[in-house]
Parts: C-alpha cells; sequence; structure tokens
C-alpha cells in the first residue's frame, strides 16, 4: 500500500471516534485532509468542527461543514490531527505545515486527542524531524542564538509565514530525550509562541496505518 492510500485509511478509520451532535477539533496537514474529506459523508451527524488552521477551514467549509470560532465552544470531545513524528508514549513532532500553535491550542481544549498517522511516522526517539518552532519575528535571531546553546541546529524557514503572522525555525540535530522537559525549556525562551513537541498534553489514542491495515496504539 502506497503511503497516500495508508493516510487515506487512517484518515477513514479515525471516524469511529466521531460522536453524534458534537463539534470537533480538526488538525491540519495532509492525512488530516483525507479525514475531512471522510467526515462530508457523516456530516449530518455532527454540530460542525473549530478548525486548526486557514487551510482546514476552507476545506470544511466547502464540503458544508460548519466551521466555530473557538471561543463560542466550552469543549471539544475530539481532536483529530496528524504528526510528523510519534512514540510508543504518544508523544509527537508536529509542525511540519507551520500549523502548530493553532494545533496546540485546539488539542487542549479537547478531551480525546486522536492521532492519525502511517507507519513511516512511528519513531523510537523524536528529533529526527526537525523540530519546528514559532518564533515572534523580532526575537527570530535571539532565539536562533537560545536554541543554539540547547545544542540545536535552526534554520529558519524561508518565505513561511503562519497563519499567527510569525515566522518558524527548524530545529535539526536536537536530542529530544526528555520530550517534555525539552517542551518547556523551548516555550520558555522570550519570543517563542510554542514548539512543535507535544509531550505535556501528547495524544491519548494513536491511530497507525500499516501495510495490514490500520492498528490502534
Ligand atoms: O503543521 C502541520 C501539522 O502539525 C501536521 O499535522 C503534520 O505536519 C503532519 O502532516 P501530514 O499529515 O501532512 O504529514
Amino acid at each position: 500500500m502506497d503511503q497516500n492510500a495508508k493516510k487515506q485509511a487512517v484518515g477513514r478509520a479515525a471516524l469511529k471516534y466521531v460522536e453524534p451532535d458534537t463539534i470537533i477539533g480538526v488538525g491540519t496537514g495532509s492525512t488530516v485532509n483525507h479525514f475531512i474529506d471522510a467526515l462530508a459523508d457523516i456530516k449530518h451527524t455532527i454540530t460542525g468542527a473549530v478548525s486548526s488552521s486557514v487551510a482546514s477551514t476552507e476545506r470544511l467549509k466547502a464540503l458544508g461543514i460548519e466551521v466555530f470560532d473557538l471561543n463560542s465552544v466550552n469543549s471539544l470531545s475530539i481532536y483529530v490531527d496528524g504528526a510528523d513524528e510519534v512514540t510508543e508514549h504518544k508523544h509527537m513532532i508536529k509542525g511540519g505545515g507551520a500549523a502548530l500553535t493553532q494545533e496546540k491550542i485546539v488539542s487542549a481544549v479537547a478531551k480525546t486527542f486522536v492521532c492519525i498517522v502511517d507507519d513511516s511516522k512511528e519513531v523510537g526517539v523524536l528529533g529526527d524531524f526537525p523540530l519546528p518552532v514559532e518564533v515572534i519575528p523580532m526575537a527570530r535571531s535571539y532565539v536562533a542564538r537560545e536554541l543554539v546553546k540547547l545544542g540545536g541546529d535552526p534554520v529558519y524557514r524561508e518565505g513561511v509565514v503562519t497563519d499567527n503572522g510569525n515566522v518558524i525555525l527548524d530545529v535539526h540535530n536536537l536530542s529530544i530525550v526528555n520530550p517534555r522537559e525539552m517542551e518547556k525549556t523551548i516555550n520558555n525562551i522570550a519570543g517563542v509562541v510554542t514548539n512543535g513537541i507535544f509531550a505535556l498534553r501528547g495524544a491519548d489514542v494513536v491511530l497507525v496505518a500499516t501495510n495490514e491495515g490500520v492498528v490502534t496504539r
């Protein structure tokens, strides 16, 4: 099975976590796009969605799914999103598509985080995928110097402006042996909006598409 077919399979598999008459949180990326497309089949059973990006909002609306402002919603039953890396502890690196901050906010509101990936995303230790860090533009050089002190090699993602008007530094060669501590340490640097480690609030369920079908971790 090729990677796109795996993404499609795992996107559809997440439908079983969607409860009727609820508002669901929706992430961003190529895997979630398959979930959104599958969601269209059951759109009349849900109240609507809260989205984590302009791109996902547009896709949801195009399929006739109502998109709510997070400030008008008290709780979300589930949040469904992909990841760039995920461990057996359900810790993740996210933000390859620059949507990490809104993803972290929307997922924080949800009772259950359902992570959907193909098996290429499973890793023993986080960090082979360069860690995305969203930064206030004026702080870019300062934050980069601080990230070097942590042992990383930050690279400015040229030409990318996030949905929040900020920039992204992708941190290579970072040894993330303790994801929860690293998540806190990087978030404490002045000028960092958030970083792409999702460990303080990891996933609750990880669905992985393999050649043998979708398995639940
Ligand atoms: O900012 C983007 C998100 O964190 C995505 O969920 C992540 O990059 C995975 O995307 P994809 O499903 O396209 O591999």
